[in-house]
């Protein structure tokens, strides 16, 4: 598996930063969270005066063999018409994106479908969709491998072109069954507590989904290797963000996180490299079961909590004004002193 060098961030404009943040013209805290991502941004881009430059959703699209065994109410050819949706702007991610200010970059990641040469999607294709974890692991370690390399590369090439914000999203019927099972072997807690309802089974379906999930883990059974964990249960979208998230921190951007799914993605990071926390935003709680206490397990806070459970990267969009705030006040906010408003005593 290909090695990232994933550091801390630097700490020492840590106090000249604070500084900054505390003698704007406001009460001190008063601008509470965006204090915190004001400072959390400075601290990654080691300057009093951090820009967001070129923000960009990546949208990872693949397929997943367990597509095929009823966890989801919808079936696998979505992932690829939604690919088709995204690429004609009509998705929830499109609007939202253009809404505030992001451009949409949207990877095969491993959709099973051949688009051809089709311009503006990103060709990184590894398969045409993992096999059933019911009875199979999902992808060769030669599969994982390759998720990381491309997932690199992808963000090395953005990186050149200066984005340096990058939001990660993903497509793929049948992943938030992926998702809470690499939720339940990387983070211990109970299968029942890592599966949610994903595009809105009703209770019937959710047992299902639940009893398919079930004999999964009893075809496993217990492991506790990163690489056979994510060979058995990822999707191609999933290991290549992960991959991507890792190649990001490692060039010192700002990482937006999306719901349970991309969270899962970070979760593989993270325990690979924990220090890929400094460089990490959670913009939302999604209202899928697990992601709630997912964030809690990985200790980050979310900064929206709208009900939303779609994914494609959509949490992200919504949230960037909220960092883009951030970053204005404390570069455009005056100074008590610039604006002659006198300080507490
Ligand atoms: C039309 C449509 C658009 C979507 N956009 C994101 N998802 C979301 O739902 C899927 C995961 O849910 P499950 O595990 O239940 O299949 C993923 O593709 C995710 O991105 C969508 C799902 C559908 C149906
Ligand atoms: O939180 C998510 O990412 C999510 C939840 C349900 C369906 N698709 C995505």
């Amino acid at each position: 598996m290909k090695d990232f060098k994933v550091k801390k961030v630097e700490k020492s404009l840590e106090k000249e930063l604070q500084h900054k943040i505390d003698y704007k013209t406001k009460p001190l805290g008063s601008l509470g969270k965006l204090e915190d991502i004001a400072l959390q941004i400075g601290l990654i881009q080691e300057t009093l005066s951090p820009k967001i430059k070129s923000p960009t959703v990546l949208v990872f699209a693949g397929d997943h063999g367990i597509a095929n065994d009823g966890v989801s109410p919808y079936p696998q050819e979505v992932t690829y018409q939604m690919v088709m949706n995204f690429l004609n702007e009509g998705a929830g991610i499109n609007v939202f994106a253009r809404q505030n200010g992001l451009v949409v970059k949207v990877v095969d990641a491993g959709v099973n479908y051949d688009f051809g040469s089709l311009g503006k999607l990103l060709h990184y294709k590894v398969n045409k969709g993992t096999r059933s974890f019911l009875n199979n692991t999902a992808m060769e370690r030669i599969e994982l491998s390759e998720c990381f390399i491309k997932g690199s590369a992808i963000v090395n090439d953005l990186f050149e072109k200066g984005c340096n914000c990058i939001a990660f999203g993903e497509m793929g019927i049948g992943n938030t069954s992926s998702a809470a099972m690499l939720m339940h072997y990387f983070t211990e807690t109970d299968l029942h507590d890592c599966v949610g309802r994903g595009t809105g089974l009703d209770n019937k379906g959710l047992k299902k989904k639940i009893g398919v999930l079930e004999a999964a883990v009893e075809f496993h059974g217990e492991l506790e290797d990163w690489e056979k964990i994510m060979m058995a249960f990822s999707g191609f979208e999933i290991a290549m963000m992960t991959g991507a998230m890792l190649q990001a921190a490692e060039n010192k951007m700002v990482i937006l996180l999306d719901g349970f799914i991309a969270t899962t993605a970070y979760l593989a990071a993270y325990k690979l490299y924990p220090e890929i926390k400094n460089y990490v935003i959670a913009c939302h709680l999604s209202d899928e079961k697990g992601h709630k206490l997912l964030l809690e397990y990985l200790g980050v806070s979310p900064l929206l909590s709208l009900g939303m459970r779609l994914g494609e990267g959509t949490g992200t969009a919504i949230a960037f004004p909220i960092v883009n705030a951030s970053v204005n006040f404390l570069n455009e906010m005056a100074s008590f002193e610039s604006a002659g408003v006198s300080n507490k005593e």
